[in-house]
């Protein structure tokens, strides 16, 4: 069984000027212990489809699926307070803006020891001895003293080792990595990257990793999944997809990638705005 499985996924906005296909018939599977990657160009829906997963979209979309379980459960079976039980424990997600994903009115010991006190319902005397054993395994140096100070008195970096602490607090099942390293400096994203790679090993999670950067996952991915415009182009395990890339958008992809360049301008990827239909399976 699936960890995470999901049937044609179709996220819907109403806008001022009329309804807005984001994510346009998504399937796809997780299995325990496996790290999916979700690519694609920004605004092609990788996101949103995991913000409908996680049940974080705001009243504006309309999420319909044929299925949507995690871990046996139907997702959209379940009530707003099953939900809530849910998220931060089992299903635990990051995002792309540490320091704006972490609230700047509380401490950042507050804000783990309060995922713990809620889901776990500890005392205060083991949520603090937990959350200083979760900073030390994310590699916050002196965990103990870093409880007491606000995320604007840390970098960007800590503050991402921060939200990955808060997100594995309850050893959840499966994590999402939504462009966990973009904001951060070139040398502190290899850092974080192998963070994540590391605990999802140790936790034995299964883990989805949106991101734009191929080189990410080359490094990270067992399958990836290339959307474009709300749609999967194509899904393949990592080796085939870079040695033989069935859509011609992820061919312009991997040929978009820096070392590629020629000269001192960069390859992009051109001629899009035509649709390209999904190769074939992709659409399962
Ligand atoms: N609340 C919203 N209302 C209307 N449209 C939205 C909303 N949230 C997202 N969208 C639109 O849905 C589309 C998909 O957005 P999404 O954030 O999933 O893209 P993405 O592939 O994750 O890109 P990025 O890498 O830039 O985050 C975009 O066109 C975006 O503008």
């Amino acid at each position: 069984m699936a960890l995470l499985e999901i049937e044609n996924l179709v996220v819907e906005f109403q806008t001022a000027s009329g309804p807005f296909r984001a994510v346009d018939g998504v399937s796809l599977k997780v299995h325990e212990r496996e790290v999916l990657a979700i690519v694609g160009e920004s605004g092609s829906g990788k996101s949103v489809s995991m913000l409908a997963v996680m049940g974080l979209l705001p009243w504006t979309a309309k999420v319909t699926a044929d299925k949507m379980a995690f871990n046996g459960r139907d997702l959209l079976k379940l009530s707003p307070a099953e939900r809530r039980k849910m998220v931060g424990k089992d299903m635990a997600m990051i995002f792309q803006e540490p320091v704006a994903s972490l609230n700047p009115c509380f401490t950042v010991g507050f804000q783990i020891e309060e995922v713990l006190r809620v889901h776990l319902g500890l005392d205060k005397a083991a949520r603090r001895a937990r959350a200083i054993e979760l900073f030390s395994a994310v590699g916050i140096p002196d965990p103990a003293e870093r409880l007491g100070h606000y995320p604007h008195q840390m970098s960007g970096g800590q503050c991402q080792r921060v939200m990955i602490a808060i997100a594995i607090a309850c050893n959840p099942k499966l994590l999402i990595a939504d462009e966990p390293t973009t904001a951060l400096d070139v040398t502190i994203q290899k850092q974080i990257l192998d963070l994540l790679m590391r605990l999802q090993a140790e936790h034995g999670m299964g883990l989805i990793m949106i991101t734009h950067n191929m080189g990410v996952v080359a490094e990270t991915a067992d399958r990836v999944i290339v959307q474009y415009k709300g749609r999967k182009m194509e899904e393949a395990d990592v080796l085939s997809l870079f040695e033989s890339p069935k859509s011609n958008y992820t061919r312009a992809l991997l040929s978009a990638l820096p070392e590629n360049a020629v000269g001192d301008r960069l390859p992009t990827v051109a001629g899009f705005m035509v649709d390209e239909a999904p190769v074939a399976g992709a659409a399962q």
